[in-house]
C-alpha cells in the first residue's frame, strides 16, 4: 500500500514539473510579439497642421522620446543638421533650452569692425595708399578706379567718386595723411549717404478690425544668402531691444528651414508658427500674424522661401504672401537679404525681387568674408533703398545695424 501511495506522489510531482516547463516555454514563445509597442515611436510624429505646432513648440519630439524610453540624445540627433547650420559652435540643446539674453545692438558694428578686414585692406587702406603717392598721375587715378571697381562699388559711383577726389586733391595741393583720410572719409560717406532712414520698422499699428497689430516684417531673398539665419538673428536683435517676437516659418520649400527657425526662436523665447512641409506659405504667414495679434506680440517676422529668382511662380508666391498678410493690416518692412560675396549676381537678384515686392530695406550678409565692401554703395544705388543691417559672421549676435560712419571708419582704419 505504501508503495502505491509513494508511486502516486512521484507521479503527481513529475506531472507538475512537466506542466511547469510547458508553461514557461510558452511564455518565452510569447515574448517576441512584445516589440509591437514600438509603433508608438513612429506614430506620434503625425503631420502637424498650420498653426498647431505653434501651440506646442518643440514639445512633440521630446514627449515621444520619453514615452518609448529612448536614450535622450536621440531627439537632438534628429534636429542635428538644422542645428549645425544655425550655430555650429552651440552645444546640443537639452530638453528645455534656457532662454538666452542676446547682446545689446548698440555699437555692434564698431565691435565687429575687425571682421571687415578684407574690405578694409583692399578698399579703404588701398585707396589711402594710392592717394598718398607723391605724384598722382593718370596711372595712379586708374589704379584708384580699379580698386573701387574691384570692391564692387559699381561703375557710375566709381566715376563720381574719382572725379570728386581729383577735384579736391587739386584744391588741397600738398596733402598730409590726416587730410587725405578726412577727405576720403567725407567722400565715401557722401557716396553711402547719411540721411537715409536705416531703422527696421517694427512699430505696432492698427489691424483691419481696429485692434492693435504687431509690426510685421517679411524677410525675402534667394535661398542660401543667409535668409533664415538672418531672420533668427533679427529676432535676437529685437528681443535684445526689449520686444516680444513671433516667427512665421513660411519657407516651406526647404525641409529644414522651419526647424532651423524654430531653434533660433526657442533660444530667445520666441514662438514659431509653422505648417506642413510644402504647405502654403501665404497661409502660414497669415497664421503667424494672427498669432502675433492674439499674443499681443510686438513684432512678427516672416521668413519666406526664395528658390532661384528666375522661377516666376515662386516670385509670384511672394507677392501672394504679402497680399494675404495684408488682410490683417500693413506689412511694415520687407527686407531683402543679399549675400555680399556674390557681387553682380546679387544685384541681378535684387532687381528681380524689387519687381515683385516693394523692398524697404537691404540686409547684406557675409560682409566678413569678402573684400567687396563696395557692394553697399552699388546695391543702394540699384534699388534706391538703404542697407539697414549687415551680417558679419555666423555667430548668433553677428548681425549689426548698419551705420555709415562706423562702416567707413572701419574701412579706412584709424
Ligand atoms: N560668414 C558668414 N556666414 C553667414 C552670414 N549670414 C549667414 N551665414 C551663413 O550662410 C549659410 C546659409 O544661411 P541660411 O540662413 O541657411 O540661408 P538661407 O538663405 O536661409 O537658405 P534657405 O533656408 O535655404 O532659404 C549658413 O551657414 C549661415 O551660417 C554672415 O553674415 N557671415
Amino acid at each position: 500500500m505504501e508503495i502505491v501511495i509513494l508511486a502516486v506522489v512521484i507521479a503527481v510531482v513529475a506531472l507538475g514539473a512537466i506542466s511547469g516547463l510547458v508553461v514557461s516555454s510558452r511564455k518565452k514563445k510569447q515574448l517576441p510579439p512584445a516589440p509591437p509597442s514600438s509603433p508608438s515611436v513612429t506614430a506620434p510624429p503625425a503631420e502637424p497642421h498650420v498653426g498647431e505646432e505653434a501651440e506646442t513648440p518643440g514639445a512633440e519630439p521630446r514627449r515621444t522620446v520619453e514615452e518609448v524610453e529612448l536614450p535622450v540624445p536621440e531627439a537632438p540627433a534628429a534636429e542635428a543638421p538644422a542645428e549645425a547650420s544655425v550655430a555650429p559652435a552651440e552645444p546640443e540643446a537639452p530638453a528645455a533650452p534656457a532662454v538666452e539674453v542676446p547682446e545689446p545692438t548698440a555699437g555692434r558694428l564698431v565691435r565687429l569692425r575687425t571682421r571687415l578686414s578684407r574690405s578694409q585692406n583692399s578698399l579703404g587702406k588701398g585707396l589711402l595708399t594710392l592717394l598718398s603717392r607723391e605724384h598722382l598721375d593718370e596711372d595712379t587715378w586708374e589704379e584708384i578706379e580699379d580698386t573701387l571697381l574691384t570692391a564692387d562699388v559699381g561703375v557710375a559711383p566709381t566715376q563720381e567718386l574719382v572725379e570728386r577726389l581729383r577735384e579736391r586733391v587739386k584744391v588741397l595741393g600738398t596733402r598730409t595723411p590726416e587730410e587725405l583720410r578726412a577727405l576720403l572719409r567725407e567722400e565715401l560717406l557722401a557716396l553711402i549717404g547719411t540721411d537715409a532712414d536705416r531703422s527696421v520698422h517694427t512699430e505696432p499699428g492698427v489691424g483691419v478690425n481696429g485692434e492693435e497689430k504687431p509690426g510685421v516684417v517679411m524677410v525675402v531673398g534667394v535661398n542660401g544668402t543667409g535668409k533664415t539665419t538672418t531672420t533668427g538673428k533679427l529676432a535676437r536683435v529685437l528681443v535684445a531691444d526689449g520686444k516680444s517676437v513671433v516667427l512665421g516659418a513660411a519657407d516651406t520649400f526647404r525641409a529644414a528651414a522651419a526647424d532651423q527657425l524654430q531653434t533660433w526662436g526657442e533660444r530667445v523665447g520666441a514662438r514659431t508658427v509653422r505648417g506642413p512641409e510644402g504647405g502654403d506659405p501665404a497661409s502660414i504667414a497669415f497664421d503667424a500674424v494672427k498669432e502675433g495679434i492674439a499674443e499681443n506680440a510686438d513684432v512678427v517676422l516672416v521668413d519666406t522661401a526664395g528658390r532661384l529668382h528666375t522661377k516666376t511662380g515662386l516670385m509670384d508666391e511672394l507677392g501672394k504672401v504679402k497680399r494675404v498678410v495684408e488682410k490683417h493690416g500693413s506689412v511694415d518692412e520687407v527686407l531683402l537679404v543679399l549675400d555680399a560675396t556674390t557681387g553682380q549676381n546679387g544685384l541681378v537678384q535684387a532687381r528681380v525681387f524689387a519687381e515683385v515686392v516693394n523692398i524697404t530695406g537691404i540686409v547684406l550678409t557675409k560682409l566678413d568674408g569678402t573684400a567687396k565692401g563696395g557692394i553697399v554703395v552699388a546695391v543702394q544705388r540699384e534699388l534706391g533703398v538703404p542697407v539697414k543691417l549687415v551680417g558679419l559672421g555666423e555667430g548668433a549676435d553677428d548681425l549689426a545695424p548698419f551705420e555709415p560712419e562706423a562702416f567707413v571708419d572701419a574701412l579706412i582704419g584709424d
